[in-house]
């Protein structure tokens, strides 16, 4: 396995291995174990699987608040996307910086998202399949969002906002200055 560290401390990219023959490949994609020897403990109580039909689909930033605050762990098993997280904790020496990693089904990397970041793809390829563990079931109430084209985050997208893919919902949420303030550094 594969670890890809940051200076911002807490997410992770971690790859495990494909083997590959005449027929194909196996890969473990997930194993508690070996996960938490990656440095990597966390409970997964909810699998996610969504669809992106076209590039330049953009979904998110999304988070939950606590109570049920996600922790995320996130991979690509077909087409690629570009990754992006927030940190929104308020005293982190990070707040409001962003990672962005490419995630694909050729390089099986997965995208550790601890809760307190806020989380958004952008579709680089048609058909992409966007698959993810979460830590807390998805409680609607908790279910918030950062606007993904606020000025003061700074992110690069590989798609003109005015052009990309988007639920209406994703078209509203606030900028990162009017966010309450849900998550705290410690
Ligand atoms: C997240 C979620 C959604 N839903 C229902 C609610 C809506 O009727 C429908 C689509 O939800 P939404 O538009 O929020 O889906 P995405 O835009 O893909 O949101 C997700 O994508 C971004 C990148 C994230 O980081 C979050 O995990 C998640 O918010 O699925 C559920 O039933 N369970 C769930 O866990």
């Amino acid at each position: 396995m594969q670890v890809e560290t940051f200076d911002i401390m807490g997410p992770m990219v971690l790859t495990p291995k494909k083997f590959g023959d005449q027929r194909g490949f196996f890969s473990e994609v997930y194993n508690k174990a070996a996960f938490a020897e990656a440095g990597l403990e966390a409970d997964f109580v909810q699998d996610n699987h969504s669809f992106s039909a076209t590039r330049g689909v953009i979904r998110g930033l999304h988070f939950q608040t606590p109570p049920h605050a996600q922790g995320k762990l996130v991979r690509v098993t077909r087409g690629a996307v570009l990754d992006v997280i927030v940190d929104i904790r308020h005293g982190s020496p990070s707040f409001g910086q962003h990672l962005a990693v490419e995630l694909s089904a050729e390089n099986w990397r997965q995208f550790w998202v601890p809760p307190g970041f806020a989380h958004a793809f952008c579709t680089l390829t048609e058909n992409v399949e966007f698959l993810y563990k979460v830590t807390d079931v998805y409680a609607p109430d908790c279910d918030k969002g950062l606007a993904f084209d606020d000025p003061d985050l700074g992110i690069s997208w590989p798609v003109d906002p005015a052009e990309a893919t988007l639920s209406d919902k994703d078209r509203k949420h606030p900028r990162l200055k009017d966010l309450p303030v849900w998550f705290s550094y410690s």
